[in-house]
């Protein structure tokens, strides 16, 4: 059984839910159908309600609770059979700068909800504002309002994919009346409008689970940088609407490569999917200059709807089914996942603490996960080979190596091997301070060594070995690096390590940082605000599969911008270990970076990765990454690791052309260790030259700025919009 769900939208008001709707869209294979709650009765009352306002000179309209009469729907077996999506009324506005349509939208909208609920509804979509000209503040007001009637419901807002199909065509008899004065200069309409509108809804809904999107999905569909931006959103519903199709040779609907692509992208999401304006359709031939490939923007109304032709065929059959069929065929015939993807299913933006393998023990569980990533180990055993042949390169004999911090011994095991295939004859030690892994790294040692391996259960920060060590091999490596704290162990176990000759492995690792849109996240982290401490909860760094996120600073190519913040290389020179008076301070550390932010949208923390060498020689380099734009050049499929999250108490809005500066530290005072961060963000304004000669920053990639320094005689000023607070995860470090 396939877990698609695909139904018929079926927005007309005038058709009441029954058996025989149901009927006829299953009897076509759909899932489900959307509809109206109220018909053309309750319209037209409404209106004439209005009209008859406004001829009494009033500004204020009382709506009626809903009748009998009005509605589409009842608490049926229809409704109760879950296959009803419920649809508010399209004409009202909500967003009206006329207050009496405003507010008799607002009146209806509510009525709606009310009702729905009481029908024992648990869905409704709601169209969202027309154009972003209007009054988006009342909408947002009106939908939170409409939230609160029922806490059950779930509403999602019906918004087009594409930002610049909600302008309007032509000026409305409303643009003349004496309140548009309120409205603000022109609004621009570029491909976010649409998210725009969205953020200004979800914002003011403080970001409710309860609240979702219905994305319009139609023949113009917006470029990739707006796809991404709303595969951050949380699309619960894809309105595809039949003009997005185009017709095969053999009139059946097909959708073109974008819209396919779009598809399998949203796939992703788990989406329901409604089909939209596939029955009745009427297709007639029409001008086909634009056959084989869809423009931008529709040049006319009619053009938008109802399937386009290719030249051969004249007219399609009336087949509603073959809609949902042919996306049904897309659906299922997609590429499978990344591994990573199969790996953590049911992970994505599933908030978990770091794991503190230092001063916790793990369960087997934790390290079967572990164990089953396809690539660390192989990368692990390369660098082992490597390091071995090189020592036995330089004629060095008895080597020793050991793996400090075994746990179930998969190290173990690797370093046998790699030893094995460079011919090389090695003394084994495995340290461990898990009293229970120990239990198991015992009976490997029985069962799979040979008892070839010195297992000794004890902190490696304590360990006396018989003789130096030639080789240390660790995996103690968290999210970000350092955050499970290797440096402070390694550091400790350095002591047993060849004074000359010995080496690490990894030799090196280095933090990395990019600013984030994470919606999904800070929703989740203030429903958790309501009953934790918010310091419990926005000062400590989260461990997630990030997915509904948004990277606001990529560069030319698109690839997100993410900065280094530190580096740790092993071993450490001595006299930076034995200082007088340490305190572990050489283990702190500080990094900033600037982020160009091209396009608008909303700060909500910093996603944190990790690179590592393993080993390195003068030919061959073994690394690992979790870097979103390097790990498949470094270590390709690689699972151990999800990317770690440091949240924003606040989230921090950046117009297009700004930039976000991030700053960290690795905090330490010899009992913990814990980080700081911070963010602050800028724009540009132009000054005549001569007037301030201020530089933009060299990272600060130029935009037009530069360009209007030397062609229009304006000097660009960078300004300082917002600065976060430092968040700091002390009162949750890790022990050392
Ligand atoms: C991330 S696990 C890796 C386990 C195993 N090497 C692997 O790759 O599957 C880190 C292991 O190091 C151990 N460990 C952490 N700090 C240690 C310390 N100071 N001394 C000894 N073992 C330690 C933990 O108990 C844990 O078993």
């Amino acid at each position: 059984m396939s877990s698609y769900y695909i139904g018929e939208h079926l927005p007309s008001p005038g058709s009441a839910v029954s058996f025989d709707v149901l009927d006829k869209a299953a009897s076509d294979n759909y899932n489900m159908i959307s509809a109206n709650i109220t018909n053309i009765n309750f319209e037209t009352k409404v209106r004439g309600l209005i009209e008859k306002a406004r001829s009494n000179g009033r500004t204020r309209v009382y709506i009626p609770g809903l009748e009998a009469e009005d509605v589409n729907i009842h608490p049926d077996e229809c409704i109760a059979s879950g296959k009803v999506i419920g649809v508010t009324s399209s004409w009202i506005e909500l967003d009206s700068l006329d207050p009496l349509m405003a507010s008799a939208s607002r009146q209806v909208l509510h009525h709606e909800i009310g009702y729905a609920g009481f029908c024992g509804l648990g869905t409704l979509l709601v169209e969202g504002p027309k154009t972003a000209e209007k009054n988006i503040a009342a909408y947002c007001q009106a939908v939170v309002q409409g939230l609160a009637i029922n806490a059950y419901l779930h509403i999602n807002i019906i918004l087009p994919a594409f930002g610049p199909s909600l302008a309007p065509l032509e000026p409305s008899a409303e643009d003349d009346a004496p309140f548009m004065q309120n409205s603000g200069p022109d609004v621009v309409y570029d491909e976010f409008t649409s998210w725009d509108i969205w953020n200004s809804i979800r914002t003011a809904a403080r970001y409710t689970a309860r609240l979702g999107l219905a994305l319009q999905i139609q023949y113009s569909i917006p470029k990739l940088f707006t796809l991404n931006r709303w595969f951050a959103e949380p699309i619960r519903y894809l309105l595809i609407d039949s003009s997005a199709y185009l017709l095969n040779a053999k009139g059946y609907p097909v959708l073109t490569p974008p819209h396919q692509n779009l598809v399998r992208m949203y796939a992703r999401k788990n989406p329901y999917y409604l089909l939209s304006n596939v029955r009745n359709t009427g297709y007639e031939p029409e001008i086909s200059n634009d056959i084989d490939f869809p423009p931008l923007v529709p040049t006319t109304t009619e053009e938008s709807k109802g399937a386009k032709q290719t030249a051969s065929i004249a007219k399609r059959r009336d087949d509603p089914e073959s809609y949902r069929k042919y996306l049904f065929h897309l659906l299922t015939n997609m590429p499978p996942p990344p591994p990573l993807d199969s790996f953590g299913a049911g992970y994505q933006d599933f908030l978990q603490s770091p794991l503190q393998p230092l001063a916790d023990n793990l369960e087997s569980m934790t390290y079967e996960v572990f164990e089953k990533d396809p690539v660390k180990y192989d990368q692990y055993e390369k660098a082992v080979k490597l390091a071995l042949e090189d020592m036995k390169a330089q004629g060095i004999e008895n080597i020793c190596v050991a793996v400090v911090g075994a746990g179930r011994g998969p190290l173990v095991t690797r370093c046998i091997r790699a030893a094995t295939n460079a011919s090389v004859d090695i003394q084994m030690f495995a340290i461990e301070k898990n009293p229970n892994a120990y239990v198991h790294l015992m009976k490997m040692n029985r069962d799979v060594w040979d008892d070839r391996v010195t297992l000794v259960k004890t902190d490696m920060r304590k360990w006396e070995p018989p003789s130096y060590l030639h080789i240390l091999v660790s995996e103690l490596l968290g999210s970000f690096a350092d955050n499970e704290l290797s440096p402070e162990c390694l550091d400790g176990v350095q002591r047993v390590l060849h004074p000359t000759v010995g080496i690490s492995i990894p030799q090196s690792y280095t933090a990395h940082f990019a600013p984030i849109m994470a919606p999904k996240i800070h929703g989740d982290l203030l429903a958790r605000a309501v009953t934790n401490n918010p310091t419990d909860v926005f000062e400590v760094p989260y461990v997630v599969m990030l997915t509904a996120i948004d990277f606001l600073s990529v560069n030319l190519g698109g690839e997100p911008n993410i900065h280094q913040a530190w580096e740790f290389k092993h071993p450490v020179p001595t006299d930076e270990l034995e200082h007088e008076g340490g305190f572990n301070d050489h283990n702190q550390r500080e990094g900033f970076a600037v982020f160009p932010i091209s396009r608008r949208g909303v700060i909500h923390g910093i996603a944190g990765y990790f690179e590592c060498v393993l080993y390195q020689n003068e030919t061959a380099i073994v690394e690992l990454s979790t870097r979103p734009d390097t790990i498949d050049a470094k270590s390709k499929d690689m699972i151990s690791w999800f990317a770690i999250y440091f949240p924003l108490k606040s989230p921090m809005a950046v117009p297009d052309n700004s930039e976000a500066q991030v700053s960290f530290w690795r905090n330490t005072d010899g009992r913990k260790v814990w980080y700081d961060w911070m963010v602050e963000t800028f724009g540009f304004i132009y000054e005549p030259t001569g007037a301030s000669t201020s530089k933009i920053p060299s990272q600060g990639v130029a935009f037009a700025s530069d360009q209007m320094a030397t062609q229009g005689g304006f000097a660009p000023k960078r300004v300082q919009i917002a600065v976060s607070d430092i968040l700091s995860s002390k009162k949750n470090g890790c022990l050392m």
